[in-house]
This record gives structure tokens, C-alpha cells and sequence, in this order.
């Protein structure tokens, strides 16, 4: 693709005579490669202007940056929204491949991940080939890809949707990446909603413009294309509100209100009675909590909208195999229940608590958790106060330092116990505090420990262990063993 092109496809005026082949895109300037078109973008931790001379350097053919002018020497073009321009620059680049595609998009505090595992099976098992991008893991042409973003760069997004032969995708879209203009250049076939709750508040500064962000989602649907939105919470009845007086998707709202185009009558321990116009149907719960009813409900809604069946998709989830960390329960050699779970806001703490009490009954219940450093502190004294009141015992300890020491965070932690409560304990080794809890634990409790659901640690801890499931497994063969 040649320069100008490029740049007339982004309204940049080409004031040069020159028109070198583009090879790549990035912004990045150690990425730059030769014949580059690199974008300068001014981020949280580095200006891009900064690095143009090092693009340059790098073989860049041209740069497009947001200061009018630069003392680096080489083809350079000033414009405004670099960060916006470097995503439909991608998009271009790559062809637009959203339009290879059927596209689904999922935003919400809580149950992207959760809902887009339960949307991909559907699909797949109804015989339509589904990629998946998300937190866990990317998944394209029946293929994992390790993912480092909820939401990938760009450049790294639009790639991944150029490789993919899938006939659909399913992909998790972060409030990060809204706000940061990573999905520019998608129009998506539909797109869900399922929840906005206290989060991210480091970076979005209120919840009045965290919810303006998730909201934009909508705005990337095509025409009549479908939104399909949780009734629960103030926020979704504020989006079914806006979307449906405007009048140019359909919107399709799902919960727990007579209303609601997917109405969930009730939620038992194993299963759930949905309504949907003159159906009524009993769907089995692939995950426990009312949370996921809710969560298989949206990916039920979004299946018929790509023309699945409801009681097609309500075969399919009887063979739904769970996912990494969210719900994931073992049983020790003593009958003592884990539960390892993703949750990480007072929200998700609250709902996963509430499923895994309900589902302990009268047994001693232990929960272990901690936070991460430099993230939404404001959130911590609702976590161990949700925490305390559901728990026999609440183990406080670090998710992840992310560049704070331990003491800093454990300091912070501390402080945000919240006064008049009795007391959590408190060890900061991750692996310790699951031990303590596990040998503290009489036979047939239940322990759950939340935060940091499948993902490796990044601490170094004192019981040779990369994760919460393989403390686990360590403490059963250590105790085995000793039987
Ligand atoms: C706060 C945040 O979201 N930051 C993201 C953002 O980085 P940034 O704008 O801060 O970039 P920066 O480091 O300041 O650099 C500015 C510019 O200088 C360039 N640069 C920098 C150094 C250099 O040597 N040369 C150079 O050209 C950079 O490439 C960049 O273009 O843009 C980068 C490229 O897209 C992202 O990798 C980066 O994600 C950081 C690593 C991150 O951790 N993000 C998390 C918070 C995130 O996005 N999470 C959400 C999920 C959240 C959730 O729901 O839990 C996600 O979608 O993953
Ligand atoms: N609909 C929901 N409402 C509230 N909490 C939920 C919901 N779905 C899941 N959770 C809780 O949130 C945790 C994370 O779920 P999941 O990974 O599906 O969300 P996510 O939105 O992808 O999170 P992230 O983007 O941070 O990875 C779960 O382990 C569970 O405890």
C-alpha cells in the first residue's frame, strides 16, 4: 500500500511529492521496521513525539505525529487523535477485515470473559467457526494465541482479525480500549452490555465517564444491527433508555424484569427458567451463582441473533467444560472445597461470595485475597468488608505488587480495613496465606480464593508455586503425602 493512499484515507493532506510503499504500521518506534508509517502518540508513561527521530532511525518511511512540526529529519505529517488515526490507519492497512467476519463485541465490569467462553461454545457447537479475543487467551483458527490485553493494540488487533478465517468473533472490549480508540475501524454486527459497577476509577476518574466509555461500544454497531443489554443495574436501564429513543438498532434487553425480551423467571442451584416471548425453557446453569444466569442468558440472545436456536444453545451448554479460574473448584484429600475465582471488584467479590456461601451452607467458609498495587484504591474497604461479612475467616494478602514493595501494599492494606469490623488476617506471601487457610480449614470447608484467577504470579513466594491452582495442588500432594 503506498503512502498516500494511506493518508488520504485518513484526511491527512500528503504536502510531498514522495510516495514510498508502506510495509507495516506501528506505534512503536523499536518495532519499526523499514518502510514503516509510524504514529507518534503521547500515552500515560512515554510521549511517541519523543521517539520519532528513533523510528526514523529505524527505517520509518514517514511519520504522522500530533505536534505541528518536528526537528527530526524525514517525512513527517501533523494530525490531530494520533492514537484514533493509528487504528483506522490498521484497519485500512489490513483491509478492514471486520467485514470478513460476523462481529460481537462484550463490555461490562464483570463477565466478559465468562460470557464470550459460553457465546464461542454455542457458536462452534452449532458448526459456526468462532475466534475469540479476551483475557484469558485468543483463540483463532481453532488455535490459542497468548494474550497480554483484554483488548489488543490496534495494530496487534487488526492483524489477529486479518489471520482469522472464523466466520465470527467474539471479542472482549475493555474500557482501556474504548477509551484508547483500540477498536476504531470495527463495525460490529452486535454487541453486549452486562453490567457497570465500581472499577478502573484510577483511570476513568468517575463512574459518570467510565459508563460514557463503555457506552461508546454501541456507537461501532452497524445500522439495525443488535444491542443486546442487561436490564439489572442502573447503568444497563440508562443504555436501554438511550439506545432504544434513538431507534437505530435493535435493542434486546435480558434480566430479571417481565419486560425483559429474555426474562429469567428464576435461578436454582443447578439450573434456570428462561422467557423469551411464548418460550418458556429451563436452561442448565454451566456455572453456579445468579450472576451466571444472567451471563448465559446474553450468550443465548446473541446465538439467535446469529440465527442459533434457543433450545439448540441449551443442548450445547450441557457439554460446556468451565474456564480457567472463574468458579473453578477442586476437592482436597480432606473433602475441603477450593473454589479459585477472577473476582476483582467489590461487585464480582459480592456475587461470587454469595454462590459459593450459598453453595457451603453451614460449612466453616475461608476466603483469601489481596490487591494489586498502583490500581483503584478506592475500591479496597467495600472488597474486606463484602469479604468479612460472608467469611469465617478472611485471609488478607497481595494479588500482584505491580511496582509497589510489599510492605507499601500490605501498609495500604491494612489502612483499609474498615473500622468496627472484626479482623481479617493478614499475610503478605500469597502462597503462605493459601496454606494457612487450607491447613486451617477443618475437613469438608469450603476455601476460596479470588483475584488472580488462572494467571501466573509475578512474585517470587515461598512455596515453589507460579499460581493459586498450583498452591493448591502443592498443599494436596504435601498433605497426601504426609497421611
Ligand atoms: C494505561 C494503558 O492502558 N496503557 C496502554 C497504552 O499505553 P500508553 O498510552 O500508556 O503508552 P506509553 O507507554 O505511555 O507510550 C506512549 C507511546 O510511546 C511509544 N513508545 C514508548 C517507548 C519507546 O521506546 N518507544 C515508543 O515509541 C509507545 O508505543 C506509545 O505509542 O497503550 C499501549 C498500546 O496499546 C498499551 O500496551 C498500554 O497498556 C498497558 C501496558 C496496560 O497495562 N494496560 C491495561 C491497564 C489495559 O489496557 N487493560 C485492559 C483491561 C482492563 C480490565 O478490564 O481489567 C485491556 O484491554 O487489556
Ligand atoms: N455478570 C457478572 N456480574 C458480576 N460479577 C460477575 C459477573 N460475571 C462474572 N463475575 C465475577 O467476575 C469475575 C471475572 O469474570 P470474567 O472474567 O468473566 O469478567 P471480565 O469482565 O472478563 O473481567 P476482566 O476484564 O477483568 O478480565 C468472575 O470470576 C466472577 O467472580
Amino acid at each position: 500500500m503506498n503512502l498516500k493512499a494511506l493518508l488520504s484515507h485518513l484526511h491527512i493532506a500528503a504536502n510531498t511529492d514522495k510516495d514510498p510503499i508502506i510495509t507495516g504500521i506501528t506505534s512503536h518506534s523499536k518495532k519499526v521496521e523499514p518502510g514503516y508509517l509510524f504514529f507518534a502518540i503521547s500515552g500515560v508513561q512515554a510521549d511517541g513525539h519523543q521517539y520519532i527521530q528513533e523510528a526514523f532511525e529505524n527505517g520509518a518511511a514517514a511519520v504522522v505525529g500530533e505536534y505541528r512540526e518536528t526537528s527530526a529529519s524525514g517525512l513527517y505529517f501533523y494530525a490531530k487523535d494520533t492514537k484514533r488515526l493509528l487504528s483506522l490507519a490498521a484497519s485500512y492497512f489490513y483491509d478492514e477485515p471486520y467485514k470478513k467476519h460476523k462481529m460481537t463485541g462484550i463490555t461490562g465490569t464483570n463477565g466478559k470473559t465468562t460470557t464470550s467462553f459460553l457465546l464461542q461454545h454455542i457458536l462452534v457447537s452449532h458448526g459456526i467457526s468462532t475466534a475469540l479475543f479476551g483475557t484469558v487467551h485468543h483463540f483463532i483458527n481453532t488455535k490459542v494465541v497468548k494474550s497480554s490485553h483484554t483488548t489488543p493494540d490496534p495494530v496487534t488487533l487488526q492483524k489477529m482479525l486479518r489471520e482469522s478465517n472464523d466466520e465470527a468473533v467474539v471479542m472482549e472490549v475493555s474500557s482501556h480500549g474504548l477509551e484508547q480508540n483500540r477498536i476504531e475501524g470495527i463495525t460490529y454486527n452486535q454487541a453486549i452490555f452486562l453490567n457497570l459497577t465500581h472499577d478502573h476509577l484510577d483511570y476513568h476518574g468517575t463512574m459518570e465517564s467510565y459508563y460514557q466509555c463503555k457506552a461508546k461500544l454501541f456507537s461501532y454497531i452497524k445500522p439495525k444491527g443488535t444491542a443486546i443489554i442487561c436490564s439489572e443495574g442502573s447503568y444497563g436501564k440508562r443504555l436501554i433508555q438511550e439506545l432504544s429513543s434513538k431507534n437505530t438498532l435493535q435493542v434486546w434487553t435480558y434480566g430479571k424484569r417481565k419486560t425483559d425480551h429474555f426474562y429469567i423467571e428464576d435461578v436454582g442451584k443447578n439450573y434456570f427458567n428462561l422467557v423469551h416471548e411464548t418460550m418458556h425453557v429451563t436452561v442448565p446453569l454451566p456455572l453456579p451463582g445468579d450472576y451466571n444466569a444472567l451471563n448465559t442468558t446474553a450468550a443465548i440472545a446473541a446465538a439467535l441473533d446469529y440465527g442459533v436456536p434457543i433450545k439448540d444453545s441449551i443442548n450445547y451448554l450441557n457439554t460446556f467444560q468451565g474456564i480457567p479460574g472463574r468458579f473453578e473448584e477442586l476437592t482436597l484429600y480432606n473433602g475441603t472445597e477450593v473454589i479459585i475465582d477472577y473476582a476483582h471488584t467489590p461487585d464480582g467479590v459480592s456475587q461470587v461470595l454469595e454462590a459459593a456461601r450459598n453453595k457451603a451452607g453451614s460449612r466453616p467458609f475461608y476466603h483469601v485475597f489481596g490487591f494489586r498495587g498502583n490500581r483503584d484504591v478506592t475500591k479496597r474497604s467495600e472488597m474486606i468488608s463484602i469479604s468479612l461479612e460472608y467469611s469465617d475467616e478472611t485471609v488478607l494478602t497481595v494479588d500482584d505488587l505491580d511496582g509497589v514493595t510489599t510492605e507499601q501494599l500490605i501498609q495500604e492494606t491494612t489502612e483499609a480495613i474498615p473500622v468496627g469490623t472484626h479482623s481479617p488476617t493478614v499475610i503478605s506471601d500469597r502462597t503462605e496465606a493459601i496454606f494457612y487457610a487450607l491447613r486451617k480449614a477443618p475437613p469438608k470447608s469450603v476455601v476460596i480464593i479470588t483475584g488472580k484467577g488462572p494467571e501466573n504470579y509475578k512474585e517470587k513466594y515461598q512455596y515453589p508455586s507460579d499460581s493459586d491452582l498450583s498452591t493448591v495442588k502443592l498443599f494436596q500432594s504435601l498433605n497426601k503425602a504426609a497421611l
